[in-house]
């Protein structure tokens, strides 16, 4: 059994970690942390938690709570978890970080794209890039786990293993997102109002929204090669999910079945990436509340183009639920352990 204390844990991905965690036999949770609801039951703000999660909310004091836990969730906004991650790994304790804070390797790249100075560029190098099914060994090592963006997620889980085989081509490809509107997280904003988002579809951040640096790094690393993508995320009228569509066109001829067996052989004994072929194509609902990502491939040979198609639910494999998987692979506890619920369906 390990001691974990969330900080943030009234936001969407905090709310989201405390469910999963909740059904967690391996956790028990110290702290719920919050600056805005200190005391207050925290079912009051989660009410599908009532007489599941008892506890009420605390504004923390880093040094006396942080000795309590061996483990941290950090679910702020990006910028404001550099100081207690810090004191965290000075304690010789372990923390995941669902920020964007410790994703990027180059500090300079990260003030470039996020607008604001990084203040812990000596515990970047210690961060590891908590994609879990492809960096499994190093998120079980690590002290200090990055954990990938929502859109990040859905893309690298699909090219990532077809780059690093050198059987796509590493020009030219173009990712077309949608994502549901609790990715924007709980505070509100004119942007994200019912009226607004409702029946309504919409494109932003065209070539400057601040997943790309994530993307491309990571996608870089898969192909020993720079690697540049066209990345559109919308914004689509549904709650939660991420439908990812990537075009390449298929110059270097890769064939149905050597796609298959590239997947087969990275996900085949991972319990949570379903791949389902060229017949069937990957839809949110179907991942719901999970930490599933489906991926499905076409292959247009009128267009010679290669189409991907994957999805996931944004606060499950895209934040909270992949955090957990972090958490199982840093402790040596089953990998799907509180992870292992179905979706709902309609
Ligand atoms: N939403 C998503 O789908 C995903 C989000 N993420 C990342 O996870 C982190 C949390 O996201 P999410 O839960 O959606 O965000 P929310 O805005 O829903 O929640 C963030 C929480 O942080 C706390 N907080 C503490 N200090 C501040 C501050 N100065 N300004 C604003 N909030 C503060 C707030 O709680 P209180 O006031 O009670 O302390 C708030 O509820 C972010 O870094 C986000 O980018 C990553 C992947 C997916
Ligand atoms: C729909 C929506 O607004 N999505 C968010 C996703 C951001 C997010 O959660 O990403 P980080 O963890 O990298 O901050 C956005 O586009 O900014």
């Amino acid at each position: 059994m390990i001691k974990v204390g969330i900080i943030g844990a009234t936001g969407y991905v905090g709310g989201e970690l405390t469910r999963l965690l909740s059904q967690h036999d391996k956790v028990e949770i110290s702290f719920l942390d919050s600056r805005s609801y200190a005391s207050m039951e925290y079912s009051r703000i989660y009410p599908n938690l009532k007489n599941i999660v008892e506890e009420k909310c605390i504004s923390i004091n880093i040094e006396e709570n942080f000795d309590e836990v061996d483990l941290l969730f950090c679910a702020l906004p990006h910028g404001l978890s550099q100081e207690a991650v810090k004191k965290v790994l000075n304690k010789g304790r372990k923390v995941i970080d669902l920020s964007a804070d410790f994703r990027l390797k180059d500090g300079a790249i990260y003030e470039k794209w996020y607008g604001v100075d990084h203040g812990a560029t000596e515990e970047l190098k210690k961060a590891v890039y908590g994609l879990s099914e492809i960096y499994t060994q190093e998120i079980a090592e690590a002290q200090l786990v990055a954990n990938p963006g929502c859109y990040p997620t859905s893309i690298l889980l699909s090219l990532y293993p077809l780059l690093k085989e050198g059987i796509i081509k590493t020009k030219g490809i173009i990712i077309d997102s949608k994502s549901g509107v609790s990715g924007a997280g709980r505070s509100p904003s004119d942007a994200n109002l019912f009226a607004q988002c409702n029946e309504n579809l919409r494109a932003y951040g065209i070539g400057v929204h601040r997943h790309i640096p994530e993307i491309e790094q990571e996608l870089s690393r898969a192909a020993t090669e720079e690697v540049t993508v066209q990345f559109t995320p919308h914004l689509a009228p549904m709650t939660r999910g991420i439908l990812s569509t990537i075009y390449i066109s298929n110059d270097k001829k890769a064939a149905y079945r050597d796609i298959e067996g590239i997947y087969d052989s990275y996900y085949g004994a991972q319990p949570f990436v379903r791949f389902l072929g060229e017949e069937e194509y990957p839809q949110t609902k179907a991942v719901y509340g999970t930490n599933y990502c489906d991926i499905g491939v076409k292959i247009d040979d009128r267009t010679n183009n290669l189409v991907i198609v994957s999805a996931i639910d944004n606060l499950v494999k895209g934040a909270a639920g992949q955090a957990v998987q972090n958490m199982n692979l840093m402790f040596d506890f089953k990998v799907d352990e509180g992870l292992k619920q179905a979706p709902v369906w309609p």
